[in-house]
């Protein structure tokens, strides 16, 4: 099924396209710690990549170092085909990777709206000089943004709590805000930091019937981390596997579920 070249047709129907962004040889190191050992992986257009293992194998570090938060001293990242200078995240963002966070990064005290407006930072180039001077390009920018929002907030269901400050809302709900103000950037790839963790079983089960939505409705890439097996086995095309800064398995759902490094790797068996 897995075409190197082409991409492939996804168990469901869904055609996955050309390798949008990959890894080659990524060894990122903190002072005597090497977080991440010589890894290369890809992610296809259209994809839901998972990034699994067990605590402290390096995920996070890699998605660190895709997001342009951490620049890796060995290795090198291509983005639609071009070799990616080390980059700060700001320029990693405009690019078109957009990410949520682990721990909720929100502003608490703004509204639901608010906060998803600025996730189009991106899209409103038309700046402050151009806004104070030419107000007609800053209003007509203002239309297109809130026309943008909109559909988001309709496609998150989230219309009901538009109005409300972030700092009041349930936990699951907070993650479908940075859902939605990571989608407002509209992003070539979306990266999803543990986008289930701490929510209790049907709040897992919206944000995975969302993640499923976008990716289908939007066409949007998505490579994400996450601790529970279950959602990333449903939810994921293919799966990347770490363990103590190594990749040991690589491979669809089934493939990294048969693949005895996995198996051990979780388990906690000793190796060298
Ligand atoms: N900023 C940092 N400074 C020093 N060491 C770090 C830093 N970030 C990560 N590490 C180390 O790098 C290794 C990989 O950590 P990382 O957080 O990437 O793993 P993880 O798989 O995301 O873990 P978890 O599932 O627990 O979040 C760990 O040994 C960790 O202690």
């Amino acid at each position: 099924m897995l075409d190197a070249s082409e991409g492939y047709t996804t168990e469901d129907g869904r055609k996955i396209g050309g390798v949008v962004m990959e890894m080659k040889h990524i060894t990122l190191r903190f002072g005597g710690v090497v977080a991440i050992k010589d890894i290369s992986f890809d992610i296809r257009e259209g994809e839901i990549r998972a990034i699994i293992g067990p605590n402290g194998a390096g995920k996070s570090s890699m998605l660190n170092v895709i997001s342009g938060f951490y620049n890796p001293q060995e290795g090198q990242v291509f983005y639609k085909g071009e070799l990616r200078p080390p980059m700060k995240p700001y320029q990693v963002a405009r690019q078109g990777i957009a990410r949520t966070f682990q721990n909720i990064a929100l502003f608490d005290g703004m509204s639901v709206l608010d906060n998803i407006m600025t996730g189009r930072i991106r899209q409103m180039d038309a700046g402050l000089f151009a806004q104070a001077l030419w107000k007609g390009k800053a209003e007509k920018e203002e239309v297109v943004n809130r026309e943008a929002v909109e559909k988001i907030i309709d496609f998150l269901e989230i219309q009901h709590i538009r109005k409300t400050p972030v700092g009041r809302l349930p936990y699951g709900l907070k993650k479908r805000v940075e859902l939605a103000r990571a989608l407002a950037a509209e992003p070539s790839i979306l990266l999803l930091d543990e986008p289930m963790a701490g929510m209790n079983v049907e709040e897992k089960e919206d944000m995975s019937r969302f993640i499923l939505d976008v990716n289908d409705e939007f066409g949007t890439t998505i490579a994400l981390i996450e601790h529970d097996m279950g959602v990333v086995m449903d939810l994921s095309d293919r799966v990347v596997v770490m363990d103590y800064g190594k990749k040991i398995g690589d491979g669809t759902p089934d493939d990294v579920r048969n693949n005895q490094a996995v198996i051990d790797a979780y388990l906690g068996v000793a190796h060298d």
